[in-house]
Formats: C-alpha cells, sequence, structure tokens
C-alpha cells in the first residue's frame, strides 16, 4: 500500500496534468477524502474498487478531469452521486460554487453528510431523496452524473432541474455513440469532450447537453 506521501505526490502530478491548481488545503480535502472513502467502505460498501491508489486514479482524478468544465457555473447538482463522486471533489475544487450530491441510497448519502462535515465543506448539500420525485425547490447551473444511468433518462431527470440556458454534464466511459442517438430528441447535445485521466489508458468523455432550443419532432 502506498504511504500517505506517495500518495500526496500522486495527487500533485496528477492535478499538475490537468492542469489544475489547488492549494495545499484543497489537496489535503482530497486526500482526507479518499481517506474516508477507503474506511467507510469496508462497513458500507460505498464502491467495488479496494485499492486506495486505484480510488485515487478511477475516483479523485476521474471526477477532478471535468473541473476544468464547471469553473463558470455558481451551483451544481449531482443526480446519483453515490460517495459524492463527481460532486465532493467539485465542491473542494470550487468552494465558492453551491454544490448538492443527490441519492436515494441512506448508507450513500450519510457518508456524504460525514465527508461534509469532517472536511467542514459548507458549500456542499446533501440530499437523501430520488431524483424523479425530489422536492428540491431551487434549479442549477449545471446538472451532472457519473456512471448513473442511460444518457436519455438521465437527461428527462436532469431538465426540470436547470435553470434557464444551463448545461446537462453527463461522464460517460467509450464514445456513446447508441445513447448520443437514443436522446437526440429530447435536448441539444452541444459536445462531447473526450477526458484525459492521468494513470488511466481508459476512455472518458464527458457529453454536455442544454434543454432543446426548438420543439422536436420524432
Ligand atoms: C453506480 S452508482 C454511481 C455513483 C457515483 N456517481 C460514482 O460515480 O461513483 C449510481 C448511484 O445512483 C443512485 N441512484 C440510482 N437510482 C437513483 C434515483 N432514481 N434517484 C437517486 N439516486 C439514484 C444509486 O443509489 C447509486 O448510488
Amino acid at each position: 500500500m502506498p504511504s500517505e506521501s506517495e500518495l500526496a505526490l500522486r495527487l500533485q502530478q496528477g492535478l499538475d496534468q490537468l492542469q489544475l491548481a489547488l492549494s495545499a488545503q484543497q489537496q489535503g480535502q482530497l486526500l482526507t477524502y479518499l481517506s474516508l472513502l477507503q474506511k467507510w467502505n469496508k462497513a458500507y460498501n460505498l464502491t467495488a474498487i479496494r485499492d486506495i491508489d486505484e480510488m485515487l486514479v478511477k475516483h479523485i482524478l476521474d471526477s477532478l478531469s471535468v473541473a476544468p468544465f464547471c469553473g463558470a457555473a455558481t451551483s451544481l447538482l449531482d443526480i446519483g452521486a453515490g460517495a459524492g463522486l463527481p460532486s465532493v471533489v467539485l465542491a473542494i475544487v470550487y468552494p465558492g460554487m453551491r454544490v448538492s450530491g443527490l441519492d436515494s441510497n441512506i448508507k450513500k448519502t450519510r457518508f456524504m453528510q460525514q465527508v461534509g462535515y469532517e472536511l467542514n465543506l459548507t458549500n456542499f448539500h446533501v440530499l437523501h431523496a430520488r431524483a424523479d420525485t425530489a422536492d428540491l425547490s431551487t434549479t442549477f447551473d449545471i446538472v451532472i452524473s457519473r456512471a448513473f444511468s442511460s444518457f436519455s433518462d438521465f437527461v428527462t431527470l436532469a431538465l426540470p432541474r436547470l435553470v434557464p440556458g444551463g448545461q446537462i454534464y453527463a461522464m460517460k466511459g467509450r464514445y456513446p455513440e447508441s445513447e448520443l442517438a437514443e436522446a437526440s430528441s429530447l435536448c441539444d447535445i452541444n459536445s462531447v469532450i473526450p477526458l484525459s485521466v492521468p494513470y488511466l489508458s481508459e476512455e472518458r468523455h464527458l457529453i454536455t447537453a442544454t434543454a432543446p432550443s426548438t420543439q422536436k419532432v420524432n
């Protein structure tokens, strides 16, 4: 198992590759989050990944890879956030952004609440609810998901939660050709951005979309 200083160095080098400049405090928060994930995973089964270095790459750095595309937003909702991926990571990167992590699984929302408390993330809010019935009373600049559902199901859930002109972001693995075709009548797909995750040779993509500008006919 890598030592704390080895993990810190690997994080620092990953951040350099992503061209993200985070303070020592933010890097410390990311490492504390990583250790909480590993600690709670034993009892709560938060993620199938057990190895801490793999968690750093496939969870923390993977979530950080979307950060450069979120900087203009003041609010963000993560649907099906699970253990807080990517929402906790984005709340750490952007302390001025109102970030909400929503999940229907009570163990996962308890974990996110504990993370928010231990990291003193005052901009991070946890919602225990189903995405289709959640009473949120507010809308968001970005609605994001990672490993949640088909893109079309996600779009249907995300659209009512967006401010006018807000962005839907879906984090995907391989180029999601069939999912894009299926959702083309529901929204305007603006881009499919290849993401590069440090130390990972697998494909990652970010779909960005907005509410349909015109009434679409099937
Ligand atoms: C595969 S996990 C992904 C979690 C996290 N986004 C990640 O990348 O690790 C999907 C999550 O979606 C949640 N979920 C599934 N259906 C949901 C719904 N209708 N409303 C809210 N959360 C839901 C599950 O509880 C689970 O935590």
